[in-house]
């Protein structure tokens, strides 16, 4: 809302106190910044519009900007605006106090049952917002999901999402692990997807969450054979609850898995999730 005091389509860097570097993104760095008239804090993403044009990912950048811009959602990163100078494409996006979600998975190697329950329902729900508005993320992996202050998980980094259905086939670069089989199949010029694909990695996430390695995790020749076949193994460790919502969502005929709907209402995420209102009688 401390924006909106500003003209929107007048951003600019002079209105920006710029701090710690928060990492690097795919195009650029991350800054902690301060808009210096509201003191409001976000982070500012650079995109090097040489590194844009190398790549030939403009469509993928103003899609981002695009879609990111008019979703408003506690488990999405909020997009507040962008401006641009010689060089470089700037986002001005929500700060996540708790920072990427794959850190804190990779330092605890992986999440107790309650905690995996509790991010699997947020992601339900930031799922649940993005598919009533016809948008499927496509890239759902713990290197997209940041954390904030209070520890609820926000999904970014839309430029692989698109408004479905799509049958345009797109190259995906990055890892193999969390596609689903029908954006793996080969051929098909009339190949044809829809937002069934989130589901397919949501349940790739909550593996990964539970064991601390994806399910395909292989060489790209074995993951892709495996992922066909939907190959994989869980582990005993992994709660009978668990693995049954895993099970449902890791299916090869995407109209078979588990709706959004009965995800929320599964045992494992009921089991771990007080919901307001929802309490039964103690
Ligand atoms: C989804 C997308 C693919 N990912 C990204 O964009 C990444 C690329 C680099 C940063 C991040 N982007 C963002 N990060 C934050 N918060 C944040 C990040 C890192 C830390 C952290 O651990 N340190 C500073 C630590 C502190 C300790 N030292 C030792 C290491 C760094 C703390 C808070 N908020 C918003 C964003 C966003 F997305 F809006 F830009």
């Amino acid at each position: 809302a401390l924006f909106y005091a500003q003209d929107p389509k007048k951003f600019h860097l002079g209105m920006f106190e710029i701090g710690k570097p928060l990492g690097k993104g795919k195009f650029g760095r991350v800054y902690l910044a301060r808009e210096r008239s509201s003191g409001f804090v976000c982070a500012l993403k650079t995109l090097h519009k040489s590194e844009i044009q190398q790549g030939k990912v403009e469509k993928q950048v103003r899609r981002e900007i695009e879609i990111q811009s008019n979703l408003r959602h506690p488990n999405i990163v909020r997009l507040y605006g962008h401006f641009h100078d010689s060089k470089r494409i700037f986002l001005i996006l929500e700060f996540a106090g708790k920072g990427e979600l794959y850190k804190h998975l990779r330092k605890e190697h992986r999440f107790p049952e309650w905690k995996a329950a509790q991010y699997i329902a947020q992601m339900c729900a930031a799922l649940k917002y993005l598919h009533k508005k016809h948008i499927m993320h496509r890239d759902i992996k713990p290197e997209n999901i940041l954390v904030g202050i209070h520890g609820e998980i926000k999904i970014s980094d839309f430029g692989w999402s698109v408004h479905a259905p799509n049958n345009r086939r797109q190259t995906m670069c990055g890892t193999l692990d969390y596609l689903p089989p029908e954006m793996l199949r080969p051929g098909a010029s009339d190949n044809y997807y829809n937002e069934k694909v989130d589901l397919w990695s949501l349940g790739v996430l909550t593996y990964e969450f539970l064991v601390g390695e994806a399910p395909f995790e292989d060489t790209p020749v074995m993951t892709q054979r495996r992922i066909a076949k939907a190959d994989m193994k869980v582990p005993s460790f992994v709660s009978p609850e668990a693995r049954d919502l895993i099970m449902k969502l890791l299916v090869l005929d995407p109209e078979k898995r588990i709706p959004l709907e009965d995800v929320e209402r599964h045992p494992w995420i009921v089991k771990h999730c007080a919901t307001k209102g929802g309490e039964r009688g103690a």
